[in-house]
């Protein structure tokens, strides 16, 4: 049975999670954390869940979650997520990483904290996502140069992030797979007489409102005609199940960062 603890626990992806380890094979719920003065810490992790009192309560102690469980699954914000992979490092548990947002910089510094240990950081746990971005990769190379690249993202009205950690990769894929380095060619802005489109350039455009869970559309724009590759997420329960699913590959994996295309076989 491998032990699963969750940070974030009183989230919208914190409850979601417990769900799904609740109703997997093969895993059970040791510990569910919340920051030190979160109202629901001391609270049963089941309500928040939907699933009532199921006997794990919301703690804020860190070490003592971390060293009674197997792998921490952590769907919080990048600081956060550093903190916690440090502490995962320093008791030898691996960790499975759905925060996004995280700076170049701050993605380095998860490498080296994942020297001794393994690591999954994946902006989407969705299988639909993980396709798609194994496809935009074959997509990009077949059309080329002839081809404009622009990605828009939708999300609910509470995420904190922009763009999406999603569609940040889907434009790292594309770049890549053009021979292009991404930083140099993500455009995040236009406005005013801001001058005609660059060849190179991605752009990137973000919606923001109500409820909604997530959709992605990468265009690839030509003379004439144009593909549209789209995913919309239904729900927030293939990102959960897709982490469970994750927290048990990387308990067997060797020390370092992996993602959903390794827990998935599409690499
Ligand atoms: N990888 C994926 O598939 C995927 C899917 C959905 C969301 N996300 C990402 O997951 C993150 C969380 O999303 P959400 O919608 O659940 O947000 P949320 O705000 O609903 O939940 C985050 C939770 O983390 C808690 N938290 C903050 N600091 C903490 C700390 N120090 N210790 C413990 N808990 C702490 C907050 O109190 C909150 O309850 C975001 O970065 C989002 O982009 C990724
Ligand atoms: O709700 C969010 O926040 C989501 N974030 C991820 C991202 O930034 O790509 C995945 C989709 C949902």
């Amino acid at each position: 049975m491998v032990k699963i603890a969750v940070c974030g626990a009183a989230g919208r992806m914190g409850g979601r999670i417990i769900a799904a380890i609740r109703e997997s094979e093969g895993v059970e719920l040791s510990g569910a954390l919340e920051r030190p003065g979160h109202p629901m810490v001391g609270q049963d992790a089941g309500y928040n869940a939907g699933l009532g009192a199921i006997g794990v309560l919301i703690s804020d102690d860190l070490n003592a979650t971390v060293q009674g469980c197997d792998v921490l699954i952590d769907f919080t914000a990048p600081k956060v997520s550093l903190k916690n992979l440090e502490v995962c490092a320093l008791y030898k548990k691996s960790i499975v990483i759905g925060s996004t947002g995280f700076t170049p910089e701050e993605r380095a510094l998860a490498a080296e904290l994942a020297r001794e240990i393994p690591v999954i950081i994946a902006p989407n746990m969705s299988v639909g996502v993980n396709v798609c971005f194994k496809v935009l990769a074959d997509v990009a190379k077949i059309l080329g140069e002839d081809f404009d690249v622009e990605i828009v993202e939708a999300h609910h009205r509470l995420k904190k992030d922009s763009p999406s950690g999603t569609a940040v990769r889907m434009g790292e894929v594309v770049a890549n797979a053009l021979g292009r380095d991404y930083n140099q060619v993500a455009n995040y802005h236009r406005e005013g007489i801001c001058g005609e489109r660059t060849h190179d350039e991605i752009g990137m455009q973000t919606v923001r409102g109500g409820d909604i869970v997530g959709e992605h559309t990468v265009y690839f724009i030509g003379m004439g005609e144009r593909i549209e590759l789209t995913h919309r997420a239904h729900t927030r329960d293939m990102f959960s199940r897709g982490s469970v699913r994750a927290a048990k590959w990387v308990v067997t994996a060797k020390p370092g960062v992996w993602d959903m295309q390794d827990v998935l076989g599409l690499r």
